[in-house]
């Protein structure tokens, strides 16, 4: 990093003691941190600790605009502390950490707060310079339909390059190309059409919007490419004069749903995760290779969304889209919650796929009440989180995704509904399920390397048990011996370095 400090300022070392004349651009020279006004002289060695770090954070501080308030609180911290005795200084720092540790504890009441007030108008002030938020309905061309929700109606489309005359425009529309976009359309997006006079769709497109430029910040690479929204401006086809469109980058031809349907599954996916066909000769092997590289994908996207006080709420082989670097991302955030500041949680309420739905139905205990005011809720929230684990939410439809990858006859949704049925009726013992269930299922693939998969699979799919605890969070997943020993990404290593020779 570039120094932004004058050539003639001393370079910032770690010194445990200052020289008097000591001017650090005259940031903090004042501060008294080391030994020079000291009225009584710290415990040395922790004076010493505590002067590399605050040295550390000022380095690393020190080309940011947030350099002089951490300066004036310093000093005034300074002041505070030099009336304190020894004892009431370690207080102090203790209880200092422990505000920290809150502060920072998940989901992160202080980066939430970053966020909120500066990240999300930057966002907004980009996003407007760039012309992402004056979107009109001429700049899309709506293609083939991709499926319906209960609140909106996808479609394939494309932006309409600035080279394109509005007369031309129309002539495609008028032909029915719209149905298939045509080679001068390059930039392929996906649109959602906001569904009109439906009751909660419109609270419904919000809450997508809102989600969708949240995660945009916190996960970027974990979910589809948010582009932005537009209200279409007159009635003409599949638009409806004041209907809201959301826009994304299309990611992918195919949703994992789409290449569970293939009877070639998970092999369908092997050349588009890993570049190339893998080596491994054992067909049981090369298939939980795949499926362990799909599952680290989706787990440590889950993590990142987590960290940050999101549950998606609607996990499920369908909002999985498949890019074609074989890239795992994210859709549909319309049924997520934001339990950092209570967005988009009502209690009781249930918006989700029964077939990846966790037995618990809700997020948090039934009778959590209504989130108080943003501002609260966002400070109670790592207490909520403590106490009601809300990711294990998804986690458990990770499971039963993890379940279907790896258990030939449990990819088609009759079979799903049997097997949640037969899971239901064993108290959602995954172990039992296994002695007890006359389907004959082939587990080989989770059966493999002593049983890991199988493992992860029980520990997935679980009642809550104490605290509501008792299934894995997406980071102990991740250190789960399924992921830290699974060989998927020495195979990706590989498979590249094979590529690049
Ligand atoms: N960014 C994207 N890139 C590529 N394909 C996408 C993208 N977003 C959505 N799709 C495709 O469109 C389909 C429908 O999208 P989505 O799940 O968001 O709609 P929905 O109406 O909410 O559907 P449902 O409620 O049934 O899940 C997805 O299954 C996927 O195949």
């Amino acid at each position: 990093m570039a120094s932004l400090l004058p050539r003639t300022s001393p370079p910032l070392t770690k010194h445990h003691s200052f020289p008097s004349s000591f001017s650090y651009n005259n940031p903090i020279s004042h501060l008294n941190i080391a030994t020079t006004k000291q009225n009584k002289p710290l415990n040395s060695k922790f004076k010493a600790f505590s002067n590399d770090l605050l040295l550390d954070a000022l380095t690393s501080l020190e080309s940011t605009p947030l350099l002089p308030f951490l300066k004036q609180a310093i000093s005034q911290f300074e002041a505070i502390q030099s009336d304190l005795t020894d004892n009431q200084r370690l207080d102090a720092y203790i209880f200092v950490g422990l505000i920290w540790v809150y502060l920072t504890a998940r989901p992160g009441v202080l980066i939430g707060a970053i966020d909120a007030y500066i990240f999300a108008p930057l966002q907004l002030g980009l996003d407007s310079l760039l012309g992402r938020r004056n979107y009109q309905m001429t700049d899309f061309l709506v293609g083939q339909k991709l499926g319906e929700g209960s609140f909106g109606i996808v479609y394939a489309g494309a932006i309409v390059p600035k080279n394109v005359t509005a007369e031309e425009k129309l002539t495609k529309r008028g032909k029915g190309i719209t149905k298939r976009i045509d080679g001068k359309f390059k930039e392929k997006v996906i649109l959602k059409k906001v569904k009109v006079g439906t009751k909660g769709a419109k609270e419904c497109g919000d809450f997508e919007e809102w989600f969708n430029y949240r995660v945009s910040r916190a996960a970027p690479e974990s979910c589809a490419e948010f582009l932005g929204t537009f209200i279409a401006d007159k009635t003409s086809s599949e638009f409806t004069k004041g209907g809201k469109w959301l826009v994304w980058k299309f990611e992918g031809d195919t949703d994992l749903a789409n290449y569970m349907k293939d009877r070639n599954f998970p092999f369908n996916l092997e050349s588009t995760m890993f570049g190339r066909v893998l080596q491994e000769v054992d067909s049981t092997k090369k298939s939980a290779l795949i499926i362990t590289q799909i599952m680290r994908q989706i787990i440590t996207s889950l993590k990142k969304i987590h960290d940050t006080g999101i549950v998606h709420r609607d996990i499920k082989p369908a909002n999985l889209v498949v890019t074609a670097k074989g890239k795992i991302k994210l859709i549909d955030f319309g049924a997520a919650t934001d339990l950092r500041i209570g967005k988009n949680y009502v209690p009781k309420r249930g918006l989700l796929d029964p077939d990846f739905c966790p037995p618990e139905l809700y997020v948090m205990p039934e009778e959590t009440p209504s989130p108080p005011p943003e501002p609260i809720a966002a400070i109670l929230s790592p207490i909520i989180w403590q106490l009601n684990s809300p990711d294990l939410f998804d986690m458990y439809s990770a499971g039963i995704v993890l379940m279907q990858m790896a258990v030939p006859t449990l990819r088609s949704s009759a079979a799903l509904k049997a097997f949640n049925s037969e899971l239901k009726n064993v108290g959602y013992d995954l172990n039992e399920w296994r002695e007890l269930t006359r389907s004959r299922p082939d587990l080989r693939i989770l059966d493999i390397d002593n049983g890991r998969g199988w493992d992860l699979a029980t520990k997935l799919i679980s009642e809550r048990g104490f605290l509501r605890r008792g299934r894995l969070s997406a980071s102990a997943a991740l250190r789960h011996p399924y992921f830290l020993l699974g060989g998927d990404q020495a195979a990706a290593v590989l498979s590249k370095l094979t590529l690049s020779k």
